[in-house]
């Protein structure tokens, strides 16, 4: 049985009281934009329409959906994978080895919905249902985290999260205290992080598309927009499934509330604010404006893809020819850190690329309502937070070394802004 690791690390979140704000603001914002993104006035910052009661909130059938959905991308996570990689060092000097076959989870998921709708499944439908959906998967995400707090007594200390581990109930359940939690070669944290939240937000996405297609004859142009770049988003994300093996979530942060509540509720039910705010709220666009709009996405994901690569890349094999050329400087792990390149323009250049299509994807619907640009306040404030996370731990593992970096490239995320 596993210690608690005490208050070695500092705490983070604002600590248990922050947590437990947290736990109770984030699942309240959900059901918040959920509610104003069909109401007429669509007010961000508005009271909601009305409150809920439990009995719209509460469908045994969104429970069975929710969890079958979960059922499903489970069997498509076991099948066979087309590569298995090798993650990062862990603590104990094993790295864990993950399925490569998110790719064909979405493929595959995208035929059987084919399949499903030419014989009569109604999935028009699943907009009507995205409240007791939402409350289905915050219940799944609340009881999943429990389970993984329970199984984490039994955690040896080597499969510990370096935070998450400070004795506070509250502040161990929202951040997770085991990093890596698994059943046999089941990995929770990966599969939650790619597969039921990402799919499932191109499905209510896709949903939202056809019931505008039903409603006003045919899908408008914002309406695609959003669609088609959220859709590159999900699409880049599990085709480079390996690189999720190295960003902070995965490689520092245990799996707790906080993740699974992001990965199963907040993330589908959220990230689909856009196309949710046009199916109640069309926007005329142009094609003029339109091809605008997608040249900024192309930018964001030039900038997003091109770093997360040459990370990615180095990380893997440094002697790569793709970024051998690059200049680095070396730190007291033996680790060296990219000062050339995407890396050398600002300390997160894949932020950036991240922030940019995060614009993209709120300009189809127009610039008379803030709700549509929730996402991008969001997404902001989140990067913001976690970049700084970011610097901390790597000060704490890279020191002088970082300091150099951070006098090389002294921008954060915006050159010469941040
Ligand atoms: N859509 C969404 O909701 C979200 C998207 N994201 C996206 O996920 C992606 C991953 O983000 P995240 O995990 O936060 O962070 P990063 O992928 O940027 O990973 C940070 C790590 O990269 C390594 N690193 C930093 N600087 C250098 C350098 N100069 N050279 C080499 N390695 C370096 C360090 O780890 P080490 O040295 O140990 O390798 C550092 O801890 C981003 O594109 C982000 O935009 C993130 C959060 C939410
Ligand atoms: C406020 C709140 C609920 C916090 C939880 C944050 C999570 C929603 C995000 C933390 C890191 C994420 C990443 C992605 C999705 C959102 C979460 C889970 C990601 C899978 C999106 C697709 C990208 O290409 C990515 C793989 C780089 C990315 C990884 C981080």
């Amino acid at each position: 049985m596993a210690p608690p690791q005490g208050s070695r690390a500092p705490l983070e979140f604002g600590g248990p009281l922050g947590a437990a704000a947290l736990m109770l603001l984030l699942p309240v914002t959900m059901f918040h934009l959920l509610l104003v993104a069909r109401s007429g006035p669509a007010r961000l910052l508005g009271p909601p329409p009305y409150l809920p009661g439990l009995e719209e909130l509460w469908s045994p059938w969104a429970l069975l959906l929710c969890l079958t959905w979960l059922g499903l991308q489970a069997a498509l996570y076991l099948l066979p994978a087309r590569k298995v990689a090798e993650g990062q060092e862990l603590k104990d000097k094993s790295r864990l080895r993950y399925p490569i076959n998110g790719f064909q989870a979405l493929v595959l998921t995208a035929l059987l919905v084919a399949l499903g709708v030419s014989a009569g499944l109604p999935l028009s439908a699943l907009p009507e249902m995205l409240l007791p959906l939402a409350f289905a998967a915050t219940l799944t995400a609340f009881i999943f985290s429990l389970l993984l707090y329970l199984k984490a007594l039994v955690a040896p200390a080597s499969a510990l999260a370096p935070g998450g581990n400070s004795g506070n109930l509250i502040y161990d359940f929202f951040l997770g205290r085991e990093l890596n939690p698994r059943i046999c070669s089941f990995d929770f944290k990966y599969f939650c992080e790619l597969r039921p939240g990402l799919i499932g937000w191109v499905l209510i996405n896709l949903a939202l598309l056809m019931q505008e297609a039903e409603l006003r004859g045919s899908p408008s142009l914002a309406m695609w927009l959003v669609n088609g770049f959220q859709l590159l988003y999900v699409a880049d994300a599990l085709w480079y499934e390996e690189a999720v093996l190295t960003t902070m979530d995965i490689i520092h942060d245990g799996f707790g509330f906080m993740l699974a509540f992001g990965d199963l509720a907040w993330v589908p039910f959220t990230y689909s604010l856009q196309a949710q705010f046009l199916l109640y709220h069309p926007q005329p666009l142009g094609w003029p404006l339109a091809s605008f709009i997608c040249l900024i996405n192309a930018v964001g994901y030039y900038i997003f893809r091109g770093a997360n690569s040459q990370k990615n890349t180095f990380r893997k094999n440094p002697s790569d020819p793709r970024v051998a050329d690059l200049e680095t400087i070396s730190t007291a792990t033996g680790r060296r850190l990219l000062v050339s390149g995407w890396w050398g323009m600002v300390r997160h250049p894949n932020y950036l690329g991240d922030l940019i299509m995060a614009l993209a994807w709120s300009l189809p619907c127009g610039v008379f309502h803030l709700l549509p640009y929730f996402y991008f306040l969001y997404f902001t404030a989140l990067l913001v937070h976690r970049e700084d996370r970011d610097e901390r731990q790597c000060l704490q593992k890279y020191g002088l070394a970082w300091h150099e970096y951070c006098r090389r490239v002294p921008y954060r995320i915006v050159p010469y802004v941040y």
